[in-house]
């Protein structure tokens, strides 16, 4: 039987150009920098520039746009001009997320449902042209694995991402056999700086595995993904084990 390879080759990876929403910082800008590293280009979206750009540029190979999904203006825009480059795609990894908690305003759920769904809703459906017709393609969702459970204290998140997982189900659906689309459900990857030790303590507890991993885990997964020509409509459960406490 002929084996089906889906690997780039590295020196054809250079003419692809793999999009990370929200890439300009953690999981999002390491893994640019890995699929960077791979020998992609990589476009970074973020609603502001970062000053230490000035003194520690980017990779090379990584070129930020600006983009603030809080609108839908402002996702039209995004697209308008991702369209005017016309790349030639070889994945969308929608990472850009916004974690509030049910104090943050009245408002919060809608935000939370600007970046996690209707932005990649519309980028999607608007979008998926731009991969060759001959080539390997992906979309990427970063959900998160909360939607297990729910979560008392992240009842929008969690109900966001919950929404983000059945639109990566849906457009897999509908966009094969061209375009492979799967969703990743991490639990604790990085925390964040003003997380103190008790918060550490505990959500390290969540887990059999009990570990902080870091970003390297995501570019694993997304890399499993991308180089699987047998994989859409799945949601790999990335957690430490979170489902067996
Ligand atoms: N970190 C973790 O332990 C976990 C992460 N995840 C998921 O993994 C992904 C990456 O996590 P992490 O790196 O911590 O994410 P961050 O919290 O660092 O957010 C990623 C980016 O989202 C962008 N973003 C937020 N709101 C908007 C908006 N309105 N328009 C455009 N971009 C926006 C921000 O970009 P900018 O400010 O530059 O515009 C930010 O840099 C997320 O989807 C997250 O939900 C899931 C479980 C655990
Ligand atoms: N956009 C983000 N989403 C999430 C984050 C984050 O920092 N940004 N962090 C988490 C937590 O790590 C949680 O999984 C464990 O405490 C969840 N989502």
């Amino acid at each position: 039987m002929q084996a089906v390879s889906q690997g780039t080759s590295h020196s054809n990876r250079s003419d692809t150009t793999i999009v990370i929403t929200g890439g300009a910082q953690r999981v999002g800008l390491y893994c640019a920098e890995r699929l960077a590293a791979d020998g992609f280009q990589v476009l970074i979206t973020c609603r502001h520039l970062r000053d230490e750009w000035q003194q520690q540029p980017l990779a090379p190979g990584i070129e930020p746009m600006l983009a603030d999904f809080s609108t839908v203006e402002g996702i039209e825009q995004f697209i308008d001009e991702l369209k005017s480059r016309a790349p030639r795609l070889r994945a969308i990894i929608h990472n850009a997320s916004l974690w509030l908690d049910d104090s943050s305003g009245a408002d919060a759920l809608q935000q939370m449902f600007m970046v996690h769904m209707q932005a990649p809703y519309l980028i999607n459906q608007q979008c998926h042209e731009l991969f060759p017709a001959d080539a390997p393609a992906d979309i990427i969702h970063l959900t998160d694995d909360v939607t297990r459970k729910g979560s008392a204290k992240h009842v929008g998140y969690c109900a966001s991402k919950a929404g983000l997982e059945a639109l990566s189900r849906s457009f897999a659906a509908r966009l094969a056999p061209q375009i492979k689309v799967n969703a990743i459900a991490p639990a604790l990857i990085m925390f964040n700086p003003e997380d103190d030790a008790d918060y550490r303590r505990r959500a390290l507890a969540k887990s059999v595995l009990g570990m902080e991993p870091g970003p390297e885990v995501v570019y694993q997964s997304i890399r499993y993904l991308m180089d699987n020509p047998y994989i859409t409509g799945s949601c790999l459960p990335l957690n430490g084990g979170r489902h067996l406490k």
